[in-house]
């Protein structure tokens, strides 16, 4: 409701935008080749969550619908480059989710006499399920089609984290299911000459057909089913878009998205920013209070041995070599601890001497590690020591230096996660050096749950935590998470850090252009991953 009344205000209620005047020649390039369902652009995620942790935004969704090699393919990419530098953009191809074929209609299909192109032929609610889940922040695994085998593959491809999604197809705007949950409605509207021109050319050298195919499938069943199916749910669409010489029109639906997305936009880590007026004076004095016995938060034993081991790691002078091996040792700690937090079940064994021994096993399903890169990797050789062959997985965040905020670059998560089946019964251990503002932690385990992770597997494990930081904050939308650190430090602080210099940066101001702001936990253990990796 709210998105028509803003188009209608931006364009008419359906805009039939005419074809360019002067026609522009547009060089199709490889990408044309693939019908890919695949993260196309990707400029870094901001956070799609508040301070609370909850989503508050969904995924913007464009469908465009239109016939068979009408260029919906091609609009699709050609809003994507108009867009320029926005968050991750996927391209969701309907043609995916044509459904599982029978040796005989696989037999009927290379006779040409197979009809693709009724509703039936596509898995609908399967390709609505995708849809929602992405849209809903969830990952997704979506089939594979091959338009030479007819046939869908066994392999899926894993997406998740999509800011734009374009859903296209011929009939993505056929089921009322689907249209719902479309932002911006598109139909691709194309000369019946033109198309069928185009997918002769594009059948012969993409799919492996044969003219003579082509053409008997196409009067057979595509024409008809234009005629019947698809051309009718161009009264759906918000906007008609031709399906040549249309840059008035990918120019007029670039520039709404992008206002769409600014308005959906919401400052974060200003609302979680290191100061202690972060949480509220009372609630943070009794969550320290409690932290002695507190469930949240397991702080090692400060023996003198690990207070010793804390010293050689914060002292300047340390020599990378030994830096590396306490690092290593005190990352030991650090999970041995961790794994107390696993669920563990009575096991009885028999002693060599023929005796009974009740003891405990591991009772968690799958178990796997995730570091938010660079800085969570020297903790990765601890976990590797106390579980033999442990998957890793890892999340690249960092920061935004015009924004300040966290920016989501890259996820490659283990199979435990990426498969939501999997992901209920799976144990992460988190991986970061240390937990400042917070802002790295909350976008690492809101990556988490989008999977279906459950909070109370998930366990933290960090050299350092800021008391006056954002762990209070991080508690409170996380209750369940547990973090595992070896020491607290009082301070968190603003700065600026150089990026050549492994010293941490000064309050002095910006008069390099290369310095950004960071918050630095003091006295701290300068740039850990810096420290110990170059
Ligand atoms: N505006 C356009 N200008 C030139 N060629 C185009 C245009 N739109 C599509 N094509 C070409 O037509 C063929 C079919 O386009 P495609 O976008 O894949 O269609 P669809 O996704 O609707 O089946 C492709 O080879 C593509 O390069
Ligand atoms: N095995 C298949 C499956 C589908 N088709 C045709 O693909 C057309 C839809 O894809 P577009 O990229 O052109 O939108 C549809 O018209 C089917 O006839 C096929 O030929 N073989």
């Amino acid at each position: 409701m709210a998105l028509r009344a803003r188009l209608s205000s931006e364009l008419p209620a359906k805009l039939v935008v005419p074809a360019m005047p002067t026609p522009t020649t547009i060089t199709p390039t490889r990408e044309h080749k693939f019908k890919t369902n695949t993260i196309l652009a990707s400029h870094g995620r901001p956070p799609w969550y508040d301070e609370t942790g909850k989503r508050i935004s969904d995924a913007f969704v464009i469908g465009i619908a239109g016939g068979s090699a009408s260029g919906k393919t091609h609009v699709a990419r050609q809003i994507v480059k108009a867009l320029g530098s926005v968050p991750t953009v996927v391209i969701l191809s309907q043609d995916s989710f044509y459904k599982w074929h029978t040796p005989a209609e696989i037999e009927l299909a290379y006779a040409s006499k197979f009809d693709f192109d009724h509703p039936d032929a596509l898995d609908m609610p399967m390709f609505a399920s995708c849809l929602r889940d992405l849209k809903e922040g969830k990952q997704s695994n979506i089939p594979i089609y091959s338009f030479k085998e007819h046939q869908r593959l066994d392999e899926k491809k894993y997406l998740y984290g999509a800011t734009i999604i374009i859903a296209e197809g011929i009939m993505a705007l056929n089921d009322p299911s689907l249209r719902a949950l479309y932002d911006l409605k598109i139909f691709v509207q194309c000369d019946s000459d033109l198309m069928l021109a185009r997918r002769i050319k594009r059948d012969v050298t993409e799919r492996g057909r044969e003219v003579e195919g082509i053409l008997e499938q196409y009067l057979r069943y595509v024409k008809p089913s234009y005629d019947n199916f698809v051309g009718p749910t161009s009264r759906h669409a918000d906007i008609i878009v031709p399906g040549s010489d249309n840059n008035v029109a990918i120019d007029l639906i670039s520039t709404h998205v992008r206002r769409q997305l600014a308005e959906r936009a919401t400052p974060f880590r200003k609302n979680i920013a290191a100061t202690p007026m972060a949480t509220p004076m009372e609630e943070r004095a009794s969550f320290w209070s409690t932290n002695k016995d507190h469930a949240s938060l397991i702080v090692l034993p400060q023996t003198h041995q690990l207070i010793g081991i804390y010293t050689i790691i914060r002292d300047k002078t340390t020599k990378t070599q030994d830096f590396i091996f306490f690092v290593d040792r005190l990352a030991m700690f650090l999970m041995e601890k961790a794994m107390e937090q696993l669920p563990y079940r009575s096991k009885t064994v028999t002693t060599p001497i023929g005796a009974d021994a009740l003891g405990k096993e591991l009772d968690a399903k799958y178990i796997c590690g995730v570091s938010v890169l660079r800085a969570g990797g020297p903790l990765e050789k601890g976990l590797q020591r106390v579980l033999n062959d442990v998957p890793m997985g890892s999340l690249l965040v960092q920061t935004d230096t015009g924004s300040g905020e966290p920016l989501l670059l890259h996820v490659m998560l283990p199979e435990y996660i990426r498969l939501r089946h999997l992901a209920v019964d799976t144990w992460v251990f988190l991986l970061d050096a240390q937990i400042g503002t917070g802002a790295a932690a909350f976008m690492a385990i809101r990556s988490l749950l989008d999977h279906g992770v459950r909070q109370d597997h998930i366990i933290f494990v960090t050299f350092l935590v800021a008391r006056s930081g954002g762990i209070t904050i991080l508690h409170r939308a996380f209750p369940q998470v547990k973090v595992v650190c070896g020491a607290v430090d009082e301070v968190l602080r603003e700065a600026w850090l150089d990026p050549y210099d492994k010293d941490l940066g000064s309050d002095a101001p910006n008069t390099n252009a290369e310095r950004r702001k960071c918050y630095i936990v003091e006295p701290g253990m300068g740039q850990i991953g810096d420290r110990y990796y170059l």
